[in-house]
């Protein structure tokens, strides 16, 4: 298990693994172990799925305290740009963000805990998006930044996703007032 730290505190790429033979590949997608070695105890209490057609943008999205939700990503099949927000308010990094490409042959995970706002991009047509996350899904404590926004300077490799009309109307960072 190789792992990465990034210059924003918090955020970790782990790449596990795969182990190759005639029959296919197995690889472990998941291990508290992996935490272990970085000093985090994330509890994860619900998994999710997307699948996503080429092209189509979800985020960037959190859940308000206290239901804000620690998550583990990765795609099973497909390729997506994974963008995490920093809207930690006392944070030197506030509004900074990392990408991760997230790759269905690398088999990489990425790590994005509270207080950030969460979304990626899908590269190839039936992307399938798996996620662990450390807090149940709550709708009313959704909250979200417009993903378009030039404050964010997110470059998200193409220049017209298919965003959902929820997702459009997400406010700018300028106009936001983090929870965190
Ligand atoms: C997130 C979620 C959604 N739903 C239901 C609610 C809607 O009827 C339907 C689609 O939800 P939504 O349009 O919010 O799905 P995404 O746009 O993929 O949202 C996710 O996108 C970004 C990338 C995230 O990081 C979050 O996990 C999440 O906000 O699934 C549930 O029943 N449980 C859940 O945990």
């Amino acid at each position: 298990m190789d792992h990465k730290l990034f210059d924003i505190e918090g955020l970790v790429e782990f790449t596990p693994r795969v182990f190759a033979d005639d029959r296919g590949y197995f690889l472990e997608t998941f291990s508290m172990k992996w935490f272990e070695a970085v000093g985090i105890q994330p509890n994860f209490v619900q998994d999710n799925q997307s699948v996503s057609k080429k092209g189509v943008l979800r985020g960037l999205h959190f859940q308000k305290p206290p239901f804000a939700q620690g998550k583990l990503v990765r795609v099973a099949t497909g390729k997506a740009l994974d963008v995490a927000v920093d809207i930690r308010k006392n944070s030197p990094t506030y509004g900074q963000h990392v990408t991760c490409l997230l790759d269905s042959e690398k088999q990489n995970v990425f790590y994005i805990p509270e207080g950030f706002a969460h979304g990626f991009v899908a590269l190839e047509e039936g992307t399938t998006f798996l996620y662990k996350c450390t807090n149940f899904y709550a709708s009313a404590t959704e909250g979200g930044l417009l993903w378009s926004d030039p404050a964010l300077n997110i470059d998200w490799g193409l220049t017209d996703p298919l965003v959902s009309p929820k997702d459009e109307i997400l406010p700018l960072l300028q106009d936001f007032d983090s929870p965190f």
